[in-house]
C-alpha cells in the first residue's frame, strides 16, 4: 500500500512575520488555527471548503493547498489518483497573518502524512526547503511548520530556521480589506541607506533578547526602517494605529506584509477602530499538527 487509507487532519497557526525590524527572517506562531483535512480518492480533485477565502479561493489544481501537496508528492516520488480536502479556513487571507504560508505547510506535511513511510523520504529540513521556495521567503513558513518563535535565513541555496521559545501577549487588530502580499513587496526599493541596514541590524538583535529575556526593551526593539515606511502608503490607518500605539508606549508593528496591526499586550479593547477585528492571541508553541 502506498498510501494511507484514512483521512488526515492538520490543524495549522497563523504566523506574524517581521515583528518590526526583522524584515523576511523573524516570526512567530499564533494561537490562531486553520483545519485542513486530506484523504486519497480513486479519482479527481475536490473541496469542502467553509470561512475565510471560501467565496474567492478556486477549487480546482490552482488551490494554495493542492499546489503544496503536488509539489511534496513529486519530492516523495508519489501520486495519488485523487484527493478530497476539507478546509476550516479561519485566518484570513491578504492581511498579514500568513494565510498562505499556513496553506503551504498544511500541504507539504499532509502530503508526506498521506504517503505510508513518508517521513523516512522526506525529512522536515526538507519540507521546510520546500515550503520557503513555494512562499518565497522563509519567516512564515517557518513557524507555521515548527511553532514558537523563529529566526530564518538563506545559506547559499538553502533555507535555514533556528527555533526558540517564547512567551508573549499578542493583540491583532485586523482591517476589513486586504493588501496582497505581492503588492507590499513591490513598494519596497532595491536599495536602502547603509544607516537604516545598521538601524535594523541593531534592532532585530535586540528583538532576539527582547523576546526571550527582556520584554521591558520591546519597544524599542520593535523599531524599523526597512520596510514598514516604504508601505505606509498602502495602509495609511493602520501605520498611523502602530504609530499611536508606540507613542503611548505599546510595543506595536504592521504584522507581515501588512494590513494588520500586531502588538505586545493584551487590554487594548480602546484602541480598535470601527470595523476592525480584534483578538488577543498568544504565541503558538506548536506549529502544523496532526488532529485525530
Ligand atoms: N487557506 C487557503 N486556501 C487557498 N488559498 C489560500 C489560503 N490561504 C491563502 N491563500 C492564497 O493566498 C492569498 C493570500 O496570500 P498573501 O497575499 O501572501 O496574504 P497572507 O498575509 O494572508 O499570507 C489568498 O488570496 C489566496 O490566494
Ligand atoms: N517578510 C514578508 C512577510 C509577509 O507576510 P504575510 O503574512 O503578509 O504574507 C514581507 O514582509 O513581505
Amino acid at each position: 500500500m502506498t498510501f494511507v487509507d484514512v483521512p488526515v487532519t492538520v490543524r495549522v497557526p497563523a504566523t506574524s512575520a517581521n515583528l518590526g525590524p526583522g524584515f523576511d527572517s523573524l516570526g512567530m506562531a499564533l494561537s490562531w488555527y486553520d483545519e485542513v483535512t486530506a484523504e486519497v480518492t480513486t479519482s479527481g480533485l475536490t473541496f469542502d471548503i467553509e470561512g475565510e477565502g471560501a467565496d474567492e479561493v478556486p477549487r480546482d489544481e490552482t488551490h494554495l493547498l493542492y499546489r503544496a501537496m503536488d509539489a511534496a508528492f513529486d519530492l516523495l516520488g508519489e501520486k495519488p489518483a485523487g484527493l478530497h480536502l476539507t478546509c476550516r479556513n479561519t485566518i484570513p487571507h491578504g492581511r498579514g497573518l500568513g494565510s498562505s504560508a499556513a496553506a503551504i505547510a498544511a500541504g507539504v506535511v499532509l502530503a508526506r502524512a498521506l504517503v505510508v513511510g513518508g517521513d523516512e523520504r522526506v525529512d522536515d529540513t526538507t519540507l521546510f526547503g520546500l515550503a520557503t521556495d513555494l512562499e518565497g521567503h522563509p519567516d512564515n513558513v517557518a513557524p507555521a511548520l515548527f511553532g514558537g518563535f523563529t529566526i530564518s535565513w538563506i545559506e547559499g541555496a538553502a533555507a535555514e530556521t533556528l527555533r526558540l521559545d517564547v512567551e508573549a501577549d499578542v493583540t491583532v487588530f485586523v482591517p476589513p480589506e486586504p493588501v496582497a502580499t505581492s503588492v507590499a513587496r513591490g513598494l519596497l526599493p532595491e536599495q536602502v541607506p547603509h544607516g537604516d541596514a545598521s538601524f535594523n541590524a541593531g534592532r532585530t538583535a535586540l528583538l532576539v533578547a527582547a523576546l526571550t529575556s527582556a520584554p521591558e526593551r520591546l519597544i524599542s526593539a520593535t523599531e524599523d526602517r526597512l520596510h514598514q515606511p516604504y508601505r505606509a502608503e498602502a495602509m495609511p490607518d493602520s501605520y498611523k494605529l502602530v504609530r499611536q500605539l508606540r507613542v503611548e508606549g505599546v510595543p506595536a508593528v504592521i504584522s507581515g506584509a501588512g494590513p494588520t496591526v500586531l502588538a505586545f499586550a493584551h487590554g487594548l479593547e480602546a484602541w480598535s477602530p470601527a470595523g476592525w477585528a480584534r483578538r488577543e492571541l498568544r504565541v503558538s508553541p506548536e506549529g502544523v499538527h496532526f488532529r485525530s
